[in-house]
């Protein structure tokens, strides 16, 4: 039975308005009715939550899920300290709850990796860990007025184990095996998710505008240190790239490995000197990896502004060329496209025809 037809079935026990049915007159059948549509609309919920195809929109339907399921006053995910990098785009930005006492509630909840009930004043806060790989890698977070009966309580974990149990499929499909960053594949709807919520800003020290930055790099002469170290050598080089990027990039960075050396960062808002800056500074990271044994690793990088950019892929077409113009020019530097625009070394030309990204 495939999800569409369970979906078919369940709202056939409602009618035009979405309400139930009457109920029979028996009331041992009327009960079991009740039973059987509150199962049903469970079951609903399920077939909806796992219809996702985005990690942000299922947790958005998690959260719209335990709202509608329970008596929430607001519900929402907190991230925590996790080994897989999980940019604070993905979580459901409504219903945020952002009082301080509620950290506590948190970390308790992801130190024992178990949920925690805890009244605090007028209401209560439930806090329930989402796992990956055994490691509480977010916490769902649940304010309400009563305490949840064991029922609800229940529901409440079940989807929560639901949403985990499809995020680990999702992780599995949206990351790389290697490093834990995004791939390739989820790179368009990822960015695209980001770049529609875009805002601009300004500096408030220097007054110059902030923009999203796509920014793609590529290790200098990788196959150098595949072949003289060994191609599991080179592995380790590119994880230490990739924990290097975690540590260097801020929470809100999109950060991608797109396949071998080759790797694609979307910067949160920044002037252009705030993002060169922070360029620079992964390039002088990075030439400290390894230096024990390897020479200074180096890499090549190519940005283009993303603001207001409404197509994902022509982004890493501009970006790709401004790397393009560093690596064909000795390599180890940054270029922005629109630099490369204002000095004339190349023109605003489409590729779409030429190159194939996806
Ligand atoms: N260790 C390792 N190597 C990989 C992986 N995927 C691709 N490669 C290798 O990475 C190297 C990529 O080299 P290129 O980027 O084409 O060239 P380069 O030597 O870095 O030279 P420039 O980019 O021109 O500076 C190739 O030798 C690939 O075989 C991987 O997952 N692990």
């Amino acid at each position: 039975m495939t999800a569409s037809s369970v979906q078919g079935r369940v709202h056939s026990q409602y009618n035009d308005a979405g309400e139930p049915n009457g109920l029979a007159s028996n009331p041992v059948e009327a009960a079991a009715e009740m039973v059987g549509r509150a199962s049903e609309a469970v079951l609903n919920s399920v077939v909806q939550l796992t219809g996702k195809r985005q990690i942000r929109a299922l947790g958005e339907s998690l959260v719209d899920t335990i709202h509608n399921s329970l008596d929430a006053t607001a519900v929402a995910f907190v991230a925590v300290n996790s080994p897989i990098h999980f940019p604070a785009c993905m979580l459901p930005k409504k219903n945020a709850l952002p009082e301080s006492s509620l950290l506590d509630c948190v970390q308790k909840c992801s130190r024992q990796n178990q949920m925690v009930s805890e009244r605090h004043d007028d209401s209560v806060l439930t806090a329930l860990p989402i796992m990956v790989n055994g490691i509480t890698v977010k916490v769902l977070l649940i304010k309400s007025i009563m305490e949840m009966s064991e029922h609800q309580i229940s529901l409440l974990t079940g989807f929560a184990r639901v949403y985990e149990n499809f995020l680990n499929v999702m992780l599995d499909m949206e990351t790389d095996s290697l490093t834990g960053l995004l791939n390739k594949k989820a790179y368009y709807s990822q960015v695209l998710a980001v770049l529609e919520d875009d805002d601009s800003a300004v500096c408030e020290e220097s007054g110059d505008p902030k923009f999203f930055w796509l920014v793609i790099f590529d290790v200098d002469k990788f196959k150098k240190i595949n072949d003289t170290f060994g191609h599991l050598y080179g592995d380790e080089i590119l994880l230490l790239v990739a924990n290097t990027m975690i540590k260097v990039f801020d929470d809100e960075d999109l950060l991608f490995r797109f396949g071998g050396d080759e790797f694609v960062v979307l910067l949160s808002p920044r002037t252009k000197e705030k993002a060169r800056e922070v360029l620079k500074q992964f390039q002088q990271e990075i030439a400290c990896i390894r230096n024990d044994k390897l020479w200074p690793v180096r890499c090549s990088i190519g940005g283009v502004n993303a603001s207001g950019a409404e197509n994902p892929t022509d982004l890493l077409v501009q970006a790709d060329r401004a790397l393009y113009y560093v690596k064909e020019n000795g390599r180890g530097k940054i270029a922005f496209y629109c630099d490369l625009l204002d000095d004339g070394v190349m023109t605003n030309e489409h590729f779409e025809d030429d190159i194939e990204l996806f």
